[in-house]
Parts: structure tokens; sequence; C-alpha cells
């Protein structure tokens, strides 16, 4: 599965602050996105996962292959670890929640309340979230946040199992995950200003 970006700009609150990115990304890679804060990177990533439209430009990937996880993970605090991991499973038509109880060590914490655990601990039921999706393109904006070297560790094996068995990955991070992959720098990319819309309000981050 290809993933290919052409010429995109994208905006927050109507104005744009990346355009004329473009770039491919194979079945089996990772894409590491970097730029200083506030260049953009996470409203070119909301825009590539269909969670806000680009103002321009075209993202083609096939139909229902993108996985996002970012900062707000849509946990359910009133349901347990293990509840958490069922409900997105049956959401995304899987049942097997072993793999990523493994894969982020959550065996422990299966029947603790979402809501209950410690910033680092969501972060890694989280990314867990993303094994049980069965999706192949994932798209990760500041993954390690919270987390501890282990963790870290951990969820850095998860993307190489991920590439492994032939998905893909576009990663907004500042740290280094030690992975074999491309790094696109989106500074380059920077908008001049020439692109606002005035109708533009951006609801998607009310
Ligand atoms: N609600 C908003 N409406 C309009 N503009 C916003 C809003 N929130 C943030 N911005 C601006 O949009 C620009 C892009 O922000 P974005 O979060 O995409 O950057 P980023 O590269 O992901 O930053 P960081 O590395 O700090 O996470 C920034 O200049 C930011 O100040």
């Amino acid at each position: 599965m290809t993933l290919t970006v052409s010429d995109l700009i994208v905006a927050r609150g109507g104005i744009a602050v990346l355009e004329g990115v473009s770039f491919t990304l194979k079945s089996g890679r990772a894409l590491v996105i970097r730029g200083p804060n506030g260049i953009g990177k996470t409203t070119m990533l909301r825009t590539i996962a269909g969670l806000q439209p680009p103002m321009a430009g075209k993202v083609d990937a096939p139909e229902e292959s993108f996985a996002y996880a970012a900062h707000s993970d849509g946990l359910k605090s009133m349901l347990s670890v293990e509840e958490n991991l069922r409900f997105w499973a049956s959401v995304f038509g899987q049942s097997d929640i072993d793999g990523a109880v493994q894969a982020f060590d959550l065996e422990d914490l299966l029947p603790r309340l979402a809501g209950a655990l410690s910033a680092g601990q969501k972060r890694r039921l989280g990314l867990a979230r993303l094994l049980v999706t069965g999706r192949s393109i994932w798209i990760l904006d500041e993954p390690t946040v919270s987390l501890d070297t282990q963790s870290v560790a951990r969820f850095a094996d998860a993307v190489r199992a991920h590439l492994a068995a032939g998905g893909s990955a576009l990663i907004a991070t500042h740290i280094d995950l030690g992975l074999e992959g491309d790094v696109l720098d989106v500074g380059p990319f920077k908008a001049t200003g020439h692109h606002a819309d005035p109708a533009g309000f951006d609801e998607s981050f009310l």
C-alpha cells in the first residue's frame, strides 16, 4: 500500500501553514517528519489522515488504510484497559488483542480504568490501539511523549515489526527512534502567506 502526497497545502484557522508538500511512502518504510515547533507538522498529519480537508493538493492511499495516533488518543476513561482494546478491535473488525497487550506490556494494567492510568501508561494504551486496528499506514504525532526509555524501545520495536509485516509509518517526532527510514524536513515547505481562505474558519480544532 503506497501513500502519495502531491503538492499539498495544509491550513490552520484558514491560513496556509505548509505548502507544496509532496512525497511517497511505500509499504515497509517509515518516514520521520521533522521541523521546529509550530511549523505545521500536526496540521499536516491530521490533513493526511483525513481529519481535516487540505487547502489544495492530493492525498492518495487505499481507503481505510490509516491509523492515526496523537495526544488525545480517544481513550474511554470509564472503560478498563482491556475493554478499551476490545472496543477498538471490534470497531476495526479485529478480535485479537494479545499482540497489542504484549507489545506494550499492558498485561498487569488490563483491569485498570483507562482514566486512572499515568500519562505514560495512557500513551502505551493509545499506541497499543494501533496494533488492534489492523490498518497498514500508521500516522503518529509525537508518539513517544511521556514514554520512559524502555517504552520508547518497545514502541520502536512495534514500528519495526509493523514495517516488516508490510505496513508503513509517518511519524512526527523530535527524538531519534533508531529506525531505519527516511526523514522529511518540512522547513522548506513553510507557507509564504499567499494562500489564505477567508471562509476557512478551522472548526476541526475546536
Ligand atoms: N486553533 C488554531 N487556530 C489557528 N491556528 C492555530 C491553532 N492552533 C495552532 N495554530 C497555529 O498553527 C500553526 C501550526 O501548528 P501545528 O500544531 O501544526 O505545528 P507543529 O509543527 O505540529 O508544532 P509542534 O512541534 O509544537 O507540535 C502554528 O503556527 C500554530 O500556532
